[in-house]
């Protein structure tokens, strides 16, 4: 491809094309100039994605090791924690993810979406060291903001990142190989909290253990690009160039020259959308113009569900729950509920786009209602005293297994549905407010994240362990009704069927009858989070 290639060339070159002598758009030229899509992938752009996945490794890491941290460290800290500073050390890291999300989101376009990266790990090795070294609560709480500042940056770059640089026939696939690889780093941290569960101070190679990972990454993401479509919004057209014929290395010089072309247009579109237009103005327009406000409830609500059901209150306390049951390796029962996360993680990957998103939520939340409420009966017969310990000469009977089964049929819904398909809900949101609709999706999930750490413990004392999970048995069931009335299905739609069904209320009816034109058609189910460039 000659060396003249530059961003004017190839917006000029998208005009003409765009335009015949009437000015009317051309049908499906945008697609001819995508034809390098349909060549034969290579290993380099999985191998970039799996470097990348590094970042949910540690997003899952960081947040599910403070399960094993709060069984063993005791009063390594100066004294035995309370139950609020637990939930203090929990939730912490949940409150720097909220802001470290919100950064991140905000600079990422400017800085790009290798530098986000390599401040995560940043972030991820020196909250790691900090709190390796804590010998008291504050500097163990530093720790833990500091981490998650890592783990917000992770949440919002990574997906991003990966989307850019994968072909489009993967890109599903690929941004679910970050989903599953949070819970995968939740399942690794489960496992290290067990393998340490015996040795002195083993608390501290838990935590500092998470800095292996991250210099791991920051290491592997020297030999990463950075993404072609970032490359090409800051003018470096020549270094897309070389990017793009790795990522398709069967792809010729004229698709690879077309491949920018039609990068370039929809960057170009997304500049010319937001035109000197602040990101306040853009915020703004989630919340004046209705169909947008609805989408934004749709995603944020879908999101908050997925938090306040009370999932976390597992990954981050479950070896907690558990010995208050009266098992006596509680750590290696919680990794029983990790492995499911993980495992389950997998089936929603096979299932989201076959058989949608709503069909999935539909089914499995109010699974998850019916599971919690076994485990608020089988609780009621378990003697737990309000200081949170078992009655005396109390062993592991019926009910503790009972318990055990509930919450893991509880987690095999979560994780095959509401847990990875809130993550999807961006799809909802325009081009023109997607980013900063995604960024407030994000923020939903740490809110209410923050929610359930800083209080689960309180409640656990107060209510009792009956009451509190019947408090997220009841959020499923209203989550069920909220679901059922404002979450249309979008699988396979184009962002203007999207638009159109949002500016009639929800549209969940109209969502159905474009879904059966749509078989009646036979157009192939395709999602829509790898149809965006
Ligand atoms: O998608 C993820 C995943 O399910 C994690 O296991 C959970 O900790 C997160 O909160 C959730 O958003």
């Amino acid at each position: 491809m000659s060396s003249q290639l530059s961003l004017n060339d190839a917006k000029t070159d998208v005009q003409h094309l765009e335009t015949t002598g009437t000015g009317e758009p051309q049908p499906g030229w945008l697609d001819q100039l995508d034809s390098i899509e349909q060549t034969e992938t290579g290993l380099y752009s999985w191998l970039v994605t799996v470097t990348a996945a590094l970042g949910g490794l540690l997003f899952g890491y960081d947040t599910g090791i403070i399960a094993a941290v709060l069984v063993y460290i005791r009063s390594d800290l100066g004294h035995t924690l309370s139950s609020s500073e637990k939930e203090l050390v929990t939730s912490i890291t949940s409150g720097g993810a909220f802001f470290g999300a919100i950064c991140a989101g905000l600079t990422a376009d400017h800085y790009g979406r290798k530098k986000a990266i390599y401040v995560g790990c940043a972030l991820f090795s020196i909250g790691a060291v900090l709190q390796a070294s804590a010998f008291s609560l504050a500097q163990m709480t530093v720790g833990r903001l500091v981490v998650g500042f890592g783990v917000g940056s992770a949440a919002a770059i990574v997906p991003l990142y990966i989307a850019e640089v994968s072909p489009s026939k993967y890109r599903g696939r690929m941004i679910g190989l970050d989903n599953m690889s949070i819970t995968g780093g939740q399942l690794v941290s489960y496992g290290i909290g067990a393998a340490f569960a015996y040795v002195k101070g083993g608390w501290r190679y838990m935590v500092g253990g998470g800095a292996i990972p991250a210099v791991v990454l920051a290491i592997l993401l020297l030999f990463c690009p950075e993404s072609p479509r970032q490359l090409i919004s800051h003018n470096k057209t020549e270094e897309a160039a070389e990017v793009i014929r790795k990522i398709y290395p069967n792809g010729t010089d004229q698709q690879v020259e077309d491949k920018i072309k039609h990068i370039t247009h929809h960057v170009s579109l997304a500049k010319a959308i937001n035109d000197g237009k602040g990101r306040w103005w853009i915020i703004k327009q989630l919340y004046v113009v209705p169909a947008n406000l609805r989408a934004l409830i749709s995603a944020c609500g879908l999101m908050a569900i997925s938090q306040l059901c009370g999932f976390n209150s597992l990954i981050y306390y479950s070896p907690l729950v558990f010995s208050l049951v009266g098992f006596n390796n509680p750590v290696a029962v919680g990794t029983i509920i990790a492995a499911v996360n993980f495992i389950f993680t997998f089936v929603n990957l096979i299932l989201v786009d076959r058989v949608g998103r709503r069909r999935i939520l539909l089914c499995t939340v109010q699974f998850m209602g019916f599971a919690l409420i076994i485990a608020v009966v089988a609780f009621i017969y378990i003697p737990i005293r309000h200081d949170l310990t078992l009655e005396p000469g109390a062993t592991v009977g019926w009910p503790a297994k009972l318990v055990l089964v509930a919450v893991v049929i509880y987690v095999a819904f979560y994780s095959s549905g509401i847990g990875n398909t809130a993550w999807l809900s961006s799809e909802l949101f325009p081009m023109e407010v997607r980013s900063m609709g995604t960024m407030m999706m994000t923020c939903t999930c740490w809110a209410s994240n923050i929610i359930v750490a800083s209080t689960f413990l309180t409640q656990l004392e107060n209510t009792t362990p009956s009451g509190t999970y019947g408090f997220y048995a009841a959020i499923c069931l209203l989550g069920y009704v909220a679901i059922y009335f404002c979450y249309p299905e979008v699988a396979g739609m184009t962002l203007e069927d999207i638009r159109v069904i949002f500016s009639h209320g929800f549209g969940v009816q109209e969502a159905r009858i474009i879904q059966q034109r749509m078989k009646a058609e036979g157009s192939a189910v395709v999602s829509q989070t790898s149809a965006t460039v």
